[in-house]
């Protein structure tokens, strides 16, 4: 029995776990009929959340991060045991010792300056915690059902099998605990099977995320449900109505790249065959706008610029990457030569938001601006036409973001000609910011966001009102010219389309 008697850490009224038809194993269904934007599952208490190593400092590992969203400048605390994990305070480190430091943090001062890899201290974690029974019942039986795929992987992944085994001989060494090594590796491979990426409130990601139940949720490219997590709280939201019975599917990859892409990402990190309704469809063969042949060189390019960008932690240490400036005016050209129907398809998509990401690197707001402005008003709607999407969101959130420094007529580093040129559209930054802000706030109740993001917008959007009335202005009363300022961020779009900067 479990010794923690813990509050029920799911709130499954929603769905129930039964066998999926065609061969998907277990699944998860809908209990009842939800409206897109309501909540399909909420967890509120992990199985396991751990950070990206290079997160540790950074991230406090009691709240993970959701007080520092609240508060940009909350300064954090090492502990003084293995002075490895950060915490806010006192109540985000009692929080973080109760749940599993207090297993962990001899183990991290015998170990120092060396860090365990994520994944082992994940597994280091399940397994201490198990060990100590301070896992529900019901849970411990879930986690002991979940796939492992353990056949394929020694099969058609040895050096997957071998960076598993090893990290159990490192865990069985380290933490002492009674387990054999064999469970303590399909532990493992549970978890890279069932895991998920841990995202703050913005959707970056911060590490990885396992519960059992979430778990059940199988994959599908025409996904009706989302996933997003709020410190350590886990929110699985419906994307679309969903009906009583109706299978309950997330996207395990990301489904705005091409099929053969989207198959060899499932084939190789799950294990399975995607037969989902967009899969099986005719013409879905790459993106669903096929470019002219010529292209073909233009797209081998953008490939290789993402694999030189990557953001995944993995690629941290990659040596020699481009200074931003470098990339950004190699991503630039990519761009700036793309017939328009392509655009809005991958691996076009990506390489914008990276180029968004590089030009706010080097400072380059009023670019980042325009390129931002361009994925809201342009390839957001094509690439995720339902207006509450969580990437949706987000990304006018940082244009938001990027209109709060400019309208505050913040320094630019960088007197590039885009810069420059951009200067002659005038756009009043704040009246534009109003606009965005009032449209998020609009979608509240409806939106697939979780509440931490909710929270960010509001608060903004109290500011900037506030800011408003303080200069004897209500922009609600400013239809006409807000239509104007969207006028000119239009024009600024076009602009940039025609590959004038
Ligand atoms: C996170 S688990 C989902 C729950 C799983 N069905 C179970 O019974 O435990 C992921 C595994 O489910 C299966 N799966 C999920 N989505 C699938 C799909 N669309 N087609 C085939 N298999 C799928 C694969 O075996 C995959 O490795």
């Amino acid at each position: 029995m479990s010794k923690e008697a813990a509050p029920a850490p799911v709130t499954p009224e929603r769905t129930t776990p039964s066998i999926a038809p065609d061969g998907l194993g277990r699944g998860l269904f809908a209990a009842t009929d939800i409206n897109p934007g309501q909540d399909v599952l909420h967890i509120s208490i992990p199985f396991v959340a751990v950070l990206d190593t290079h997160q540790l400092g950074e991230v406090c590992s009691g709240c993970l991060g959701r007080r520092q969203l609240e508060n940009d400048d909350r300064r954090l605390k090492g502990c003084t045991g293995c002075q490895i994990v950060k915490y806010c305070d006192r109540t985000c480190q009692a929080k973080d010792w109760k749940f599993a430091h207090s297993l962990e943090c001899a183990i991290f001062q015998k170990l120092r300056p060396r860090i365990l890899p994520i994944n082992a201290r994940a597994v280091l974690r399940m397994a201490l915690r198990s060990e100590r029974q301070k896992y529900p019942p019901q849970e411990v039986e879930l986690f002991r059902q979940l796939e492992t795929h353990i056949k394929d992987i020694r099969e058609e992944n040895p050096a997957q099998w071998q960076r598993i085994s090893i990290s159990s001989k490192a865990v069985k060494a380290y933490s002492g605990v009674e387990m054999k090594e064999e469970v303590i590796s399909a532990y493992g491979a549970k978890l890279e099977l069932n895991s998920f990426n841990l995202t703050n409130a913005l959707y970056d990601r911060i590490g990885l995320y396992l519960h059992p139940y979430a778990a059940l949720m199988n994959h599908s490219c025409d996904y009706n449900a989302v996933v997003g997590f709020d410190g350590d709280e886990l929110y699985v939201k419906a994307i679309r109505p969903i009906a009583q019975g109706d299978q309950i599917f997330i996207s395990y990859v990301d489904t705005t790249n091409p099929r053969p892409l989207r198959q060899k990402e499932l084939r190789e990190r799950y294990y399975f065959r995607c037969r989902c309704t967009r899969c099986e469809q005719p013409g879905d063969e790459g993106n669903d706008e096929q470019g002219p042949t010529d292209s073909a060189a233009a797209e081998t390019q953008a490939y290789a610029l993402l694999s030189r960008t990557s953001s995944d932690s993995s690629s941290d240490l990659t040596p020699h990457l481009p200074a931003p400036n470098d990339l950004a005016t190699d991503i630039s050209t990519v761009l700036q030569n793309l017939p328009p129907t392509r655009i809005t398809t991958q691996p076009y998509v990506s390489l914008r938001d990276e180029l968004i990401a590089a030009l706010l690197a080097r400072q380059r707001y009023k670019a980042a601006f325009a390129h931002a402005a361009v994925r809201y008003l342009r390839i957001d709607p094509a690439v995720y036409p339902r207006e509450i999407h969580p990437i949706r969101l987000v990304h006018a959130w940082a244009l938001a973001r990027l209109a709060v420094l400019l309208s505050q007529g913040v320094e630019v580093t960088h007197g590039g000609e885009d810069e420059v040129a951009l200067e002659r559209f005038e756009v009043n930054f704040s009246l534009v910011l109003w606009e965005v802000l009032r449209r998020l706030v609009a979608l509240e109740g409806r939106s697939c966001a979780v509440p931490g993001f909710q929270g960010l917008v509001g608060g903004l959007f109290g500011q900037v009102q506030a800011e408003f009335a303080a200069a004897g202005l209500d922009p609600r009363r400013m239809e006409g010219q807000i239509r104007e300022e969207f006028g000119k961020v239009g024009r600024l779009v076009e602009w940039i389309l025609d590959g004038k900067v």
